[in-house]
């Protein structure tokens, strides 16, 4: 469980993006983080991953005080990129099965993961294609797959069917609810009122505050 207390969190000097936020993130449910652009979303994201660290108040995970990324790895936090994140330079499969490797999957089993993740999204025919010869929407899918393939406690995705079409865009959404479902708590950030309106939670963002909609 990942929990948000009265964190007020920001870059260098300047005043704070979001101000004495708190929210708890639920295994078993999807919490859609809305908020026109500049909002906070990506910010208050990258503070649940442990990338960027709170000023004031604090990021809980399973009840410790979360550090930095290496421990929200540690606490099986994933985090899909609003830029994605792929290596350009691999393809689909590999860009997948390293992160599984990595992750402590053994290299055979991660092949099959790899394969079957990349199925669920349409990617098969792409999985041995380089990356920087996909499309942004293929791109944006490979990114997906190799987040929900590491089947973390906490999955936390930046934007990531703004540049899907309506089909893609409910397969993986449908894969996001599949993962709470599992039992993974997912925070979902979106533009999309619609998409929003799907998750069980809402959270929403508006000049420096949350506000809870839902859940
Ligand atoms: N690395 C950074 N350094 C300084 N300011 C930043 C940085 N990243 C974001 N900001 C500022 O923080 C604010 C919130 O940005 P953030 O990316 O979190 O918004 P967002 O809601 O995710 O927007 P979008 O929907 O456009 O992705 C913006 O004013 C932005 O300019």
């Amino acid at each position: 469980m990942l929990t948000i207390h009265e964190v007020t969190v920001g870059y260098g000097d300047a005043p704070p993006v979001l101000t004495d936020v708190s929210v708890t993130v639920r295994p078993g449910r999807v919490l859609a983080l809305t908020g026109s652009s500049g909002a906070g979303k990506t910010t208050l994201l990258n503070a649940m991953a442990g990338l960027l660290r709170p000023r004031d108040g604090a990021v809980t995970v399973d009840g410790q005080q979360l550090r930095d990324r290496d421990h929200a790895v540690d606490h099986r936090i994933v985090l899909i990129p609003q830029d994605n994140g792929l290596a350009p330079i691999l393809t689909a499969a590999e860009n997948v099965q390293v992160a599984l490797v990595a992750g402590g999957v053994a290299p055979p089993e991660a092949r099959r993961q790899t394969a079957a993740t990349l199925a669920q999204l349409g990617l098969s025919g792409q999985a041995d294609q380089l990356v920087e010869e996909l499309s942004g929407g293929q791109q944006q899918r490979t990114a997906i797959a190799r987040g929900v393939a590491l089947r973390g406690g906490v999955l936390l995705a930046d934007e990531v069917t703004s540049e899907l079409d309506a089909g893609n865009r409910q397969r993986v959404l449908d894969l996001l609810h599949d993962e709470a479902r599992r039992g993974a708590a997912v925070v979902f950030a979106t533009h999309d009122a619609e998409v929003a309106a799907a998750c069980a939670a809402e959270l929403h963002l508006v000049d420096g505050r949350a506000q809870i909609v839902r859940g």
